[in-house]
C-alpha cells in the first residue's frame, strides 16, 4: 500500500502558530485546546476546572501513576504534561507536537521531568518503553482529507502498532478523538478542513475500532459530544469578551475566521454531526494473529 500521511508540520503550524497570546485570550489559563469534561452534577464548574477534570480522567484511564514514564502524543501547550508531573508524581512525561510555538512554550516551563519533542509520532523512537500513553485530539490530524476508509484504517493501524510497541506489557492508552457522527465528509462545511485545520480529517468510530484489532482491546468508550458544545461556547464567549484585543493581536480576518469556526463547531456537535469519543484501550500483550494487516 502507498505510504500516506496526516497533516504536515506546515499545516499544523498554520493553525497553532497564530500566536500564543491570541489563544491565551479565549482558552483557559493552561491553554488546553480540546473538549473539556463537564460534570452534570457540578453545574458551576469553570472552564479551567472542567479541563483539569478531563486531563485527570485520561490520566486515570491510562492508569498513569507516580514514578512512571508517560507519553502524550499531541501535547499542545503541555497542560497534561504539567498535571502528570505536578499532580500525579509521574517521573518522566514526554510530549510530542508538530508546532514550534508549542514546543518552545513547553520547554520554557523549565520542568526537568517534562521533555517536549518537536517530532511527529511516526518518527518517535523511545529508548525505553512507556508505562502509559495519552493522546487527546491529535488523531484528527493523522489522515488527510480524500483518503478512502481502507487507507485511513491502514494509517490508524500504523499509529496503534507504534503505541503497542512503545508500551510495556499491560500498558494502557487513553485516546480522545472527534469522529464523524450522523454525517459524511460531504455534509460538513469544507471551511473547517480548508481554512482552519488544513490536511486533517476526522475518523469514523468504526475505523478507529477496526484499526485497534489484535493490538488493543477497547475497554471503555464514551461519546461526550455535548461536552464539546459547552467547551466551544465557553471559548466563543471568551473570544467575544476579548474581541478588541484579539483583533489587535491577530487581525480582523483571523478573528472572524475563528468566530465562524467556533459557531459552526457548536452547531456540528449539538446536532450530532460529529461525536467526541473518549476511549480506554488496553494493550493486548500476545496478539493471536500477528499485528500486521
Ligand atoms: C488539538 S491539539 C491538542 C493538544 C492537547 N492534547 C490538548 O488537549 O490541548 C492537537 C495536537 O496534536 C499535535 N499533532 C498533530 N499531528 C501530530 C503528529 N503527527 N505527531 C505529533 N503531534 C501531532 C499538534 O501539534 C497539537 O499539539
Amino acid at each position: 500500500m502507498t505510504v500516506l500521511s496526516g497533516a504536515s508540520q506546515e499545516a499544523i503550524a498554520f493553525h497553532y502558530d497564530v500566536g500564543n497570546d491570541f489563544y491565551q485570550l479565549w482558552l483557559d489559563p493552561t491553554l488546553t485546546y480540546t473538549a473539556a469534561l463537564w460534570a452534570p452534577e457540578a453545574p458551576g464548574l469553570t472552564l479551567a476546572e472542567a479541563q483539569a477534570q478531563k486531563i485527570d480522567f485520561h490520566i486515570r484511564q491510562a492508569q498513569a501513576q507516580g514514578g512512571q514514564r508517560v507519553l502524550d502524543i499531541g501535547c499542545g501547550w503541555g497542560s497534561a504534561l504539567l498535571r502528570l508531573v505536578k499532580e500525579h508524581a509521574v517521573e518522566h512525561a514526554v510530549g510530542l507536537t508538530l508546532s514550534p510555538n508549542q514546543a518552545t512554550w513547553v520547554q520554557a516551563l523549565g520542568n526537568p521531568r517534562i521533555e517536549v519533542r518537536l517530532e511527529p509520532w511516526e518518527a518517535h523512537a523511545p529508548s525505553e518503553p512507556y508505562d502509559a500513553i495519552l493522546s487527546i485530539e491529535a488523531f484528527e490530524a493523522f489522515a488527510r482529507p480524500g483518503l478512502s476508509s481502507r487507507e485511513k484504517i491502514h494509517l490508524y493501524r500504523t499509529f496503534f502498532e507504534h503505541c503497542h510497541r512503545w508500551l510495556r506489557p499491560g500498558g494502557w492508552l487513553s485516546l480522545q478523538t472527534i469522529a464523524y457522527g450522523n454525517s459524511t465528509p460531504e455534509d460538513l462545511d469544507a471551511f473547517i478542513s480548508q481554512d482552519i485545520f488544513p490536511e486533517s480529517d476526522f475518523p469514523r468510530l468504526a475505523e478507529v475500532v477496526e484499526a485497534t484489532e489484535r493490538l488493543f482491546e477497547v475497554v471503555r468508550l464514551q461519546n461526550d459530544r455535548e461536552d464539546y458544545g459547552r467547551t466551544l461556547r465557553a471559548w466563543l464567549d471568551n473570544l467575544k469578551a476579548n474581541r478588541q484585543e484579539a483583533v489587535r493581536l491577530a487581525g480582523e480576518e483571523t478573528v472572524v475566521r475563528y468566530e465562524r469556526f467556533l459557531r459552526l463547531s457548536i452547531y456540528t456537535f449539538t446536532i450530532g454531526a460529529c461525536d467526541l469519543h473518549r476511549i480506554a484501550l488496553r494493550r493486548i500483550d500476545q496478539p493471536r494473529c500477528g499485528s500486521g494487516e
